[in-house]
């Protein structure tokens, strides 16, 4: 096997530096109106909202303060953040910056602390809103019609389900964009991924609570029900994260949501269930999933576990930042070479709603960036890209 070559050393890293390019409207815009929405949906005191206010000046206009040594965490991010500590934010990759800035905003609510916040999602009141409302209802009961289809529409449907299920992300809802429409595939491999998935241990990384995370199960379900899939490891966040990443109790919550309905919902919920209890389906929640790092830089552990599974399913952008890199590649750079350090074979299924863009056929790429040059941010193109070691050959 040739050596897997590095092409991200050659693709200009993504940071926060240029006022009105995507990831400084992250912290300009899209932060400002997060914390007005936790304001108006908890009621925090006066330390809490100090501290909010504190953390948005810091990392819109300062250095990168370190955790304290109390932190419970202080160790890992000596390590995740040594380069970065004392130096200004806007300066550091967005990746980091972003994952470093939904860590502090659980600190500044109170989630380490020993006061009433510790341990409150502070996403929680959005997470339920979802649950709760009439777009997640039709979810369940559009679970009815895709039984009913014949098998291999079924599988596209499922597989489509849980690609668009990934606009359903909290954060692209407070930036005011629309979830309801489904947009083009720019790249679609998923013929290779159903010949993976031929009964041997799946990896799902999990994305967003709420109406992705049912597309998700849902497609879980199946894997198992129809042998595609032995077992399921479903790997999900530890703690909150950007704003509606899943957490174990979100599974749970999405769970219950299932059995309560009527109709497939609660069938599909009761699978899923005994699959938990027979551990066919095992529930993860690795630290590594709040890093601020690429997968590139994953440990032993987990690379283990993505090296044991026929195939890791990633699902939503910031997964395929992780994994590509966070950099401005040229979007006809190979998606396999770009995963080539990935040590089994790997699935991306994710809505285009940042700048990383990898594995486009020439003619796409020079049409989306022609038609519209924010199709990148929009939310209005998704990706199915499969790269496995063979590729790399
Ligand atoms: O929920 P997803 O699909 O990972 O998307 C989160 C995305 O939202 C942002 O936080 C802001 O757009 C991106 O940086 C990130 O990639």
């Amino acid at each position: 096997m040739s050596q897997p070559t590095v092409p991200d050393r050659e693709a200009p890293s993504i940071t926060c530096d240029e006022p009105g390019s995507f990831p400084w409207q992250v912290f300009h815009v899209r932060h400002p109106a997060l914390i007005r929405r936790l304001l108006e949906a908890l009621p925090y005191g006066q330390a809490e909202r100090q501290a909010f206010a504190a953390l948005l000046r810091e990392s819109q206009h300062d250095q990168v303060a370190a955790l304290s040594p109390e932190a419970p965490d202080f160790e890992l991010w000596q390590v995740w953040g040594k380069e970065q500590y004392g130096r200004p934010w806007r300066q550091q990759g967005f990746l980091w910056s972003e994952s470093y800035f939904y860590r502090r905003l659980l600190q500044a609510g109170g989630y380490f602390g020993d006061g009433g916040w510790r341990g409150v999602d502070l996403f929680a009141p959005f997470k339920h809103a979802e649950l709760d409302a009439p777009a997640f209802t039709g979810d369940l009961a559009a679970l009815d019609r895709q039984h009913a289809l014949a098998d291999g529409e079924r599988e596209r449907s499922l597989l489509m389900t849980a690609v668009w299920g990934n606009l359903a992300d909290l954060g692209f809802t407070i930036a005011g964009k629309e979830t309801g429409d489904t947009g083009a595939l720019a790249a679609d491999d998923s013929d290779r991924l159903w010949k993976l998935l031929d009964g041997g241990l799946v990896t799902v990384v999990a994305d967003n609570s709420g109406r992705e995370l049912l597309a998700d199960l849902v497609l879980v379900d199946h894997l198992l029900a129809a042998g595609r899939a032995r077992e399921v490891s479903l790997l999900v966040k530890p703690q909150p994260y950007y704003i509606s990443d899943a957490t174990p109790s979100d599974v749970l919550d999405c769970l219950d949501r299932m059995t309560g309905a009527a109709g497939a919902a609660p069938r599909i919920g009761g699978r899923l269930r005994q699959a938990l209890r027979d551990d066919r389906l095992r529930l993860r929640a690795h630290p590594f999933g709040c890093a601020p790092l690429g997968y590139r830089d994953m440990p032993g552990d987990l690379r283990e576990e993505f090296a044991a599974s026929t195939v890791t399913i990633m699902k939503g952008d910031l997964n395929y930042r992780r994994l590509a890199g966070d950099r401005l590649w040229p979007p006809t750079t190979p998606f396999a070479e770009v995963t080539a350090y990935f040590p089994g074979p790997v699935a991306a299924l994710r809505t285009v709603k940042s700048e990383v863009v990898t594995g486009l056929d020439r003619r796409t790429a020079a049409e989306l960036e022609a038609a519209d040059p924010s199709w990148r941010t929009s939310g209005t193109h998704a990706v199915i890209q499969v790269a496995t070691p063979r590729d790399r050959e």
